[in-house]
């Protein structure tokens, strides 16, 4: 029968088709699938971004819109173009669900605004490009305008120039760099750069005779920046792997930032993004070009102060003079480069495999990876350490340290930056490092070794309160190496501990808090570190 044929036909189509889509293809298909693409895609290691160049670029203004409007009584018409759209802006986004900088482009730009259209109609906004970066980014400007703080504004007034969706700066919130912070070079030099761009109708015209934009800037800039135009970048390759895609090409963008870094006077630290939904803009959008309407609105009320101006009547612009105020204006374009700089109380610093992560877990919530073997620890973890009154501290742990990690040796010493900004250091050593005829080392001399990779990386970053975690005092003739470390080393707290067992926990977390809190001001010196 020809409708029986017709039926087994449509239902082997169904079946084909069925195929074409993901979600309705048999499970033994998927598999015979799978084994024909050949793979799962294998894991691979990749280094974590906590370093970044980055390109940023406003969104171009929209064209005004050069229009007349006629009727039966105005047989000359009435000018009535719109004005173009502002440029979206770059907006860099803190967020705590970003880790690194693995995620961004290296180029970023925002929209284009709309062009103005007749019957005196705005053109739309263009859309801003927002991106998210960790918390502790902090912000280096290469080129262009520094960065200012902002926030999303509530819609207050039909203004064409602050449609819906635009920012608005906080002025309280001008980018402030903590005073307490170091330089690598110990040096700091302060610079205010005063940016305001209020413009006035003065500015109509400038100097040089080219027409400006006179509508308000919905921008008010203070950016306090300090610059540390004396300071070397330290070394750009972050030396810890973690376990995801791999992006090869990236890395030729690395070598070239290096070798520009070399040669382009930077402006250091002049942002830094450290509250979780704080927004900063560092590309603004160009200002839309006026519609014929509003060059007319706006030189009738310029003449009155300006009587000998050109442009008493917008009829009587020349060709260029009305291009040039009808264009859109490019966005601004800057070059930054972003850095990550962890932020936490306290830093667990100490040689691979003398109980830092195990030490991490056993004071705070957080789960890092430990293994016996050195460096199980490849990027920084930070967990929270809340006491019983709900006081809470972050801390870091950081992958361990050799000797030479400042000649690049073991996974060199590039994540101390993650420590820079910790009020106070636990140097975590391990009691048995050296015990049982093992070829480890003393922990005085553990001590020592830290505190010059510390110094080595930048000077003073040793100059901070600390205090000493003996680590596995549980192991055979740990007691006595603990009982030698304390004649060894003065002028520091020392807690035996065993992270392990959670021994010498609450001891310790007592300790951190009073060197927090201020109460306790010890630090590691150099000079009082006994070494044979
Ligand atoms: N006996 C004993 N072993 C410990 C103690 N704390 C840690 N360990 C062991 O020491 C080894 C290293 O511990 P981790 O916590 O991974 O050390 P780490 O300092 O984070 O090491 P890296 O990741 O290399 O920097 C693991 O096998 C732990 O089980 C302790 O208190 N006593």
């Amino acid at each position: 029968m020809w409708w029986r044929r017709a039926a087994i036909a449509h239902s082997e189509k169904l079946w084909r088709d069925s195929f074409k889509s993901p979600w309705l293809v048999p499970s033994f298909a998927l598999s015979d699938m799978a084994s024909k693409k050949g793979k799962a895609a294998p894991l691979q290691e990749r280094r974590m971004r906590d370093k970044f160049r980055l390109w940023a670029k406003g969104g171009e203004g929209g064209n005004g819109c050069w229009s007349l409007r006629r009727s039966r009584s105005d047989r000359r018409g009435r000018p009535d173009g719109g004005n173009g759209g502002r440029g979206g802006d770059v907006i860099l986004e803190c967020s705590p669900a970003v880790w690194d900088f693995s995620n961004l482009q290296h180029h970023l730009n925002a929209k284009g605004g709309g062009n103005g259209v007749s019957k005196n109609k705005v053109g739309s906004r263009g859309s801003d490009k927002v991106v998210q970066v960790p918390v502790g980014t902090v912000v280096h400007l290469v080129n262009g305008e520094a960065p200012c703080i902002v926030e999303t504004s509530s819609f207050k007034s039909l203004n064409p120039w602050e449609i819906p969706g635009s920012l608005e700066v906080d002025p309280s919130k001008s980018v402030d760099v903590s005073d307490n912070k170091v330089s690598a070079s110990g040096s700091l030099k302060k610079e205010k750069v005063d940016n305001s761009s209020q413009r006035s109708k003065d500015e109509f015209r400038s100097s040089s005779g080219t027409p400006q934009r006179n509508f308000k800037s919905y921008i008010s800039e203070e950016v306090k920046s300090k610059t540390y135009m004396n300071d070397s970048f330290t070394s750009t390759e972050v030396d810890y792997m973690e376990i995801n895609d791999d992006e090869d090409d990236e890395d030729e963008y690395e070598m070239d930032f290096e070798q520009e870094e070399e040669e382009e006077v930077v402006q250091y630290s002049v942002a830094e993004l450290t509250q979780p939904g704080q927004r900063l803009l560092v590309a603004k959008g160009g200002e839309g070009g006026l519609g014929n309407a509003s060059i007319k609105k706006d030189s009738k009320s310029f003449k009155t102060s300006n009587q000998n101006d050109d442009f008493s009547d917008c009829e009587h612009l020349d060709g260029e003079k009305q291009t040039s105020l009808t264009t859109g204006l490019p966005g601004s374009e800057a070059v930054l480069i972003l850095e990550l700089k962890s932020i936490a109380d306290v830093g667990l610093v100490g040689m691979p495999n003398a109980g830092k992560s195990t030490l991490l877990g056993a004071i705070s919530r957080a789960k890092p990876a430990v293994g016996h073997y050195a460096f199980t620890t490849l990027r920084p973890n930070i967990g929270n350490l809340t006491y019983e009154d709900f006081f809470s501290v972050t801390v870091a742990d950081i992958p361990g340290i050799i000797r030479g990690a400042h000649e690049n040796r073991g996974l060199g010493h590039a994540f101390l930056r993650h420590i820079e900004r910790t009020k106070v250091l636990a140097y975590v050593v391990d009691l048995a490092a050296a015990l049982d005829g093992k070829k480890g080392i003393t922990p005085w001399e553990q001590l020592r070794d830290l505190v010059l990779e510390l110094e080595y990386h930048q000077e003073g970053l040793s100059d901070r309160p600390s205090l000493v975690v003996a680590n596995k005092i549980d192991e055979e003739g740990a007691e006595d190496v603990y009982e030698e470390l304390k004649r060894r080393v003065e002028g520091v707290p020392i807690f035996p501990v065993c992270a392990v067992l959670e021994e010498g926990v609450p001891e310790l977390k007592a300790g951190l808090r009073s060197l927090i809190a201020g109460v306790e001001q010890q630090k590691l010196d150099l000079d009082k570190i006994i070494v044979d």
